[in-house]
C-alpha cells in the first residue's frame, strides 16, 4: 500500500514524557496514516512502552499532543475518551484473557462494556471473530486450555471484536515459536488489507517487523532516530540503525522476555 495517500489517523505532536522528574520522551513527532502498519522498535530502555500508554491515552504528558482519529486525547475529557475507546483495540503481550471466563465470554467482554447488545448476538459477534483468528471451535475452551499462540490469537480477537479502526498490539510474537509467531503475522496483515485497520506494533522481533511493516519507527534513548520503510531503513548508514538490525536473534529473544516479565511485573 502507499500510505502517503492516507489521512494520518495517529498525529503525536513534540510529545514530551516525564517519569517524575526525568524526562524519557524528548519531543516526539509521529504520524500513523490509515490503514498502514506502524512498527515501534528500538533497544531496551528506548521509551517503546511509554510512547505505547501515552497513546492509550494512559498518561499526561508534560507537553506535546496526540491526536487520534482527530481527536486530541491529552485534551479531551473522559466522555470523549469513552467514545474513542470504541475505535480501539489493544492486544497486550500474554494475552491478558480472564482465566475464569470461556474463550468466547473473554472475547465477549468488549460488547458488554460498549453496547447494549442481547447476549445471543454478542456471543455471535465474538464466534465470527474467533473464526477470524482460525479458533472456530475454541470458544468454550478455558484460556488455561490453549497453547501459547492460540491465547495470543484470542486476545487479539477480543481486541478486533468492536471493529476498531485503530489496533495497537504489544509484543505480538514475543514467546512464541517462529512457525507460530509467523501465523500471527499473517494475520495482522490480513486485518489491514480485509479490515482496513490501523495498525500499531511494538516488536523486538525483526523478523516479524520487516515482514509486516508498512514503515517503522525506531527509538533510541527518548528520540525517534528514524521513520521509514523497511527498504530504507536497511539501507541507513546511521549506527544505531545498524546496531538494532544486526542484533542476534537470541539475544531478541532474552530482551523480549525480560520485557515480557517487566511488563507484568509491573
Ligand atoms: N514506571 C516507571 N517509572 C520510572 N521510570 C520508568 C518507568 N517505566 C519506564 N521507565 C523508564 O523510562 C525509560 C523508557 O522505558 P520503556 O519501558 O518505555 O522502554 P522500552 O523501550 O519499552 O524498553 P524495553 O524494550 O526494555 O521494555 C527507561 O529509562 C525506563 O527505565
Amino acid at each position: 500500500m502507499n500510505a502517503t495517500l492516507h489521512q494520518p489517523v495517529i498525529e503525536i505532536d513534540k510529545l514530551v514524557t516525564h517519569y517524575g522528574t526525568t524526562e524519557i520522551l524528548h519531543g516526539i513527532d509521529l504520524e500513523v496514516h490509515e490503514g498502514e502498519i506502524m512498527i515501534i522498535m528500538g533497544g531496551s530502555g528506548s521509551g517503546k512502552s511509554t510512547l505505547l500508554r501515552y497513546l492509550l491515552g494512559l498518561g499526561i504528558p508534560t507537553s506535546g499532543s496526540i491526536r487520534l482519529l482527530g481527536q486530541d486525547i491529552t485534551r479531551c475529557d473522559a466522555d470523549a475518551m469513552y467514545q474513542l475507546r470504541r475505535n480501539m483495540g489493544v492486544a497486550f503481550q500474554g494475552g491478558a484473557l480472564l482465566s475464569s471466563l470461556s474463550v468466547v465470554e473473554n472475547v465477549m467482554l468488549p460488547l458488554r462494556e460498549h453496547t447494549k447488545l442481547d447476549e445471543k448476538t454478542m456471543r455471535i459477534m465474538a464466534r465470527m471473530k474467533l473464526e477470524v483468528v482460525n479458533l472456530g471451535g475454541y470458544e468454550d475452551m478455558m484460556p488455561a486450555e490453549l497453547s501459547g499462540g492460540m491465547i495470543k490469537r484470542a486476545a487479539l480477537a477480543r481486541a478486533i471484536v468492536m471493529d476498531p479502526k485503530l489496533l495497537f498490539f504489544d509484543e505480538p510474537s514475543a514467546g512464541l515459536d517462529p512457525v507460530v509467531a509467523a501465523e500471527l503475522d499473517e494475520l495482522i496483515l490480513r486485518l489491514r488489507d480485509a479490515m482496513g485497520m490501523t495498525i500499531v506494533v511494538v516488536t523486538h522481533e525483526l523478523d516479524s517487523a520487516f515482514k509486516i511493516a508498512d514503515r517503522i519507527t525506531v527509538l533510541d534513548r527518548g528520540h525517534i532516530l528514524i521513520t521509514d520503510t523497511v527498504t530504507a531503513l536497511r539501507a541507513s548508514d546511521n549506527e544505531r540503525i545498524q546496531s538494532l538490525l544486526n542484533r542476534t536473534p537470541s539475544k531478541e529473544r532474552l530482551e523480549a522476555d525480560a520485557y515480557m516479565d517487566r511488563l507484568t511485573a509491573g
